[in-house]
């Protein structure tokens, strides 16, 4: 039966969002670093104005990278760093001219991973604007359009990588979703697929029921006929579900040879009518592989999403029931009350 620990949500485990935590915690801590040192030297040239402008902007990076080490930070806080990054380049070029275009780059590279997928795009053109208009201010018109044209370049592979990280990560949230043997979901995301199926069920007001089937006895078809007979009876087992619940039905592989169904617009009736076929189509038909045959029955449970209820109550009515169709001699089907 189904233990109930499969809280994280996919989201959490992004890739994408892992990277970013780690670039972040080196960009505070890099960035701070940096600003600490350039602020010796303005010291030592007894530039203080700038010296104590580079000193408290590296120290607050450095407390940023500190408190933030296991988290992302909040936009509005990366949003006052890039501010203050643009306004101290913006300086930097007033006062040393070409100098300053050192470190208009790699401030535009930060932007990619400081920012959500929602405001990154307004934020990349805001500093982009900032950097384009300070340098046609400060530099001949030769040098500014070159200068323009290459921050251009950069946001443009930057553009691309984000691209690719966002297809690999569909792909490996596709393959990690799928389990390889039957084509389903596997139970990693059970979690999320309940969550959602929920949510939509609610918004369509919408009935939304949860069958668990379980193969019976299904260790002794292993021993019986072998391992690879036993791969063969779950693979037919889920074409015989998929072909009474239909493609877009999802089912989820929750366990060595038990499925978990959702039923997205289905009442309980129409779910204990669904059930009771899909047992039919397994007991009836034998699972068989070259000169290898025999019979297999399953235990389902069926349960119907009540007002109120989270994803794992809904989920425990309906593995209770298949508990107790196992109880009580399997090969049947039970309806949680
Ligand atoms: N062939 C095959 N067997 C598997 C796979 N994953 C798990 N199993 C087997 O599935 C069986 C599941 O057994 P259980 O559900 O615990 O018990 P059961 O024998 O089916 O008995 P009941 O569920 O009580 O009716 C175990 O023997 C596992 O070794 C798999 O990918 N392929």
């Amino acid at each position: 039966m189904n233990s109930l620990h499969m809280d994280k949500t996919s989201s959490e485990h992004s890739l994408w969002q892992q990277f970013r935590l780690n670039a972040m915690r080196l960009i505070y801590f890099g960035v701070g670093l940096v600003m600490v040192v350039m602020a010796a030297f303005y010291f030592t040239d007894q530039k203080f104005i700038g010296a104590s402008a580079l000193l408290l902007t590296g120290l607050a990076f450095l407390v940023a990278g500190y408190i933030y080490r296991d988290k992302l930070a909040p936009q509005w806080l990366n949003f006052l760093f890039i501010c203050a990054l643009g306004l101290l380049v913006s300086i930097s070029m007033r006062q040393t001219g070409v100098l300053g275009v050192y470190w208009m780059y790699p401030v535009l590279a930060m932007v990619f991973f400081m920012f959500d997928k929602a405001i990154f795009v307004l934020v990349i053109m805001l500093i982009y604007a900032l950097f384009a208009a300070v340098t046609y201010w400060f530099l001949p018109f030769d040098y500014a359009w070159r200068i323009a044209l290459s921050m251009l370049v950069l946001i443009g592979v930057g553009a691309v990588f984000l691209i690719l990280m966002a297809r690999l990560q569909r792909n490996l949230d596709q393959a990690t979703a799928t389990d390889t043997l039957t084509g389903c979901y596997n139970r990693d995301h059970l979690a999320d697929l309940l969550q959602q199926a929920i949510t939509k069920a609610i918004r369509r007001k919408q009935p939304l029921s949860v069958m668990v089937l379980d193969l019976d006895s299904f260790q002794s078809v292993n021993d019986k006929y072998g391992y690879m007979f036993g791969d063969r009876v779950l693979q037919e087992t889920v074409s015989r579900i998929r072909q009474t619940v239909g493609d877009k039905a999802i089912i989820v592989r929750s366990r060595g040879a038990e499925f978990t169904v959702l039923l997205a617009g289905t009442s309980l009736n129409e779910a204990a009518e669904i059930g009771s076929e899909v047992l039919n189509r397994i007991r009836h038909e034998p699972f068989s592989v070259k000169t290898m045959m025999t019979t297999v029955t399953a235990s389902a449970g069926v349960a119907q999403h009540k007002p109120g209820q989270s994803w794992d109550e809904v989920l425990e009515a309906a593995d209770a029931a298949m508990g107790k169709a196992k109880t009580q001699g399997r090969n049947r089907l039970k309806i949680a009350q």
